[in-house]
């Protein structure tokens, strides 16, 4: 990584990565659906929570190891799946697989990811997942589950959040669309023709979801995905206690609550406004991720509280790789992870089975995830 100045917080990463990309790849990480009051959101209930410490624990260095789906993982962290890594950097997946490893956490690679399965895999040294879209090929699915269970992938997580890809007014200005030599190699280059043409005022990922994503899949679905794999798999973009109780009694094995980083519904409630309602409904019976605004190691141990068991970075990871491929994306993770550390050490917690709702005051929980 070459740089100017020390990157000492995640923001630093942020503020290089905006010099080196171009606007449109910019605008298309860091913006969201609407008027991007959802992003701004999910900041906001972060941070008017407060930490409780408590003191004269004779705490020394916390344990930050747990398991997930019955697997041992480093750290509470993992990368949030993101399409397209080779628009930040020329490795793409293959730098975040090893950058997320390194740090011991884990990697779910998109869907629209721009390296092989196979190079992934070949990459990751911690556990690694793959997102799916319902697309309407269900035989570009099939294909997909079958090639990720071949090559060792860990689950799968199936986004439902996303019947098409909202109107995001940066991307619409922009007429974004996806480089030619930005390729998402997992699927059949017929399917993803359309992200690739350019049409000014409009966004080639949203006329691609439009045409390509199967929106008339419902709950009753779920058991030809179920049938079809042995590998555990999770909903990603529920934010209800109803819809988190309806995935577990169709057999899911784990949740992401989120609002895709205030990208899709404009308004959504917060992730983690809504996660204490969610965690609550399925303690015990299903894993609990959370992703949104998750920029200091201080606001995962907010979402731990709240009964996360792991916490996923989007946006900070690419920045990560933008600045310096692997060796970025450990140093992003690798500064969350030490921060959680301080943090809880901070609190007087040795590890994370101690972290409950007490560290945070009834009164400093947001009613609806909306900032006051
Ligand atoms: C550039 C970008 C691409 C994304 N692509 C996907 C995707 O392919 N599949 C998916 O389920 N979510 C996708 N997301 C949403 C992330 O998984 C995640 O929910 C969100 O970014 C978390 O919020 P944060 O960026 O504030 O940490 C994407 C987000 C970004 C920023
Ligand atoms: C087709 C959707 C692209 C990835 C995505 O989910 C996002 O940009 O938020």
């Amino acid at each position: 990584m070459t740089q100017e100045r020390a990157l000492l917080h995640v923001r630093d990463f942020e503020e290089e990565a905006r010099r080196r990309l171009s606007q449109p790849v910019w605008d298309y990480l860091a913006g969201g659906s609407g008027d991007e009051s959802a992003v701004h959101a999910n900041q906001a209930v972060l941070d008017r929570l407060g930490l409780r410490p408590r003191v004269l624990t004779g705490t020394a260095g916390p344990d930050l190891g747990t398991t997930l789906l019955g697997r041992p993982l480093r750290v509470p962290l993992g990368v949030a799946p993101m399409a397209h890594h080779r628009l930040f950097h020329p490795e793409g997946e293959v730098a975040t697989a090893q950058g997320a490893g390194s740090a011991g956490a884990l990697f779910i690679a998109s869907i629209f990811a721009n390296r092989t399965l196979q190079e992934m895999a070949g990459a990751a040294s911690g556990p690694l997942w793959l997102q799916l879209y319902w697309l309407r090929r269900r035989d570009q699915l099939e294909k997909l589950v079958a090639s990720a269970e071949e090559a060792g992938f860990g689950a799968l997580v199936l986004t439902v959040d996303a019947p098409v890809v909202a109107r995001r007014p940066r991307d619409l200005r922009n007429g974004f669309s996806v480089p030619a030599d930005v390729r998402a190699v997992n699927l059949d280059s017929s399917v993803m023709a359309t992200t690739h043409r350019a049409v000014t005022g409009t966004s080639a990922l949203a006329a691609h979801s439009a045409e390509q994503f199967d929106t008339s899949v419902g709950w009753a679905d779920l058991a030809w995905l179920r049938g079809r794999t042995k590998l555990p798999l999770l909903l990603k973009g529920v934010l209800t206690t109803q819809d988190a109780r309806l995935a577990v009694e169709h057999g899911m094995d784990g949740v992401v609550v989120s609002n895709h980083g205030g990208r899709q519904l404009p308004g959504a409630v917060t992730a983690v406004a809504a996660l204490p309602e969610i965690a609550a409904a399925v303690r015990g019976r299903c894993a609990v991720l959370v992703d949104g605004a998750f920029r200091h190691g201080s606001d995962v141990l907010k979402a731990l509280a709240l009964g996360a068991d792991t916490v996923l970075i989007g946006r900070p990871a690419l920045w990560g790789l933008t600045c310096g491929g692997s060796t970025g994306v450990a140093a992003v993770l690798g500064l969350l992870r030490d921060e959680l550390a301080e943090a809880m050490l901070l609190c007087g917690l040795p590890g994370l089975d101690l972290v409950d709702r007490t560290l945070l005051h009834p009164h400093d929980r947001p009613p609806d995830g909306r900032p006051a």
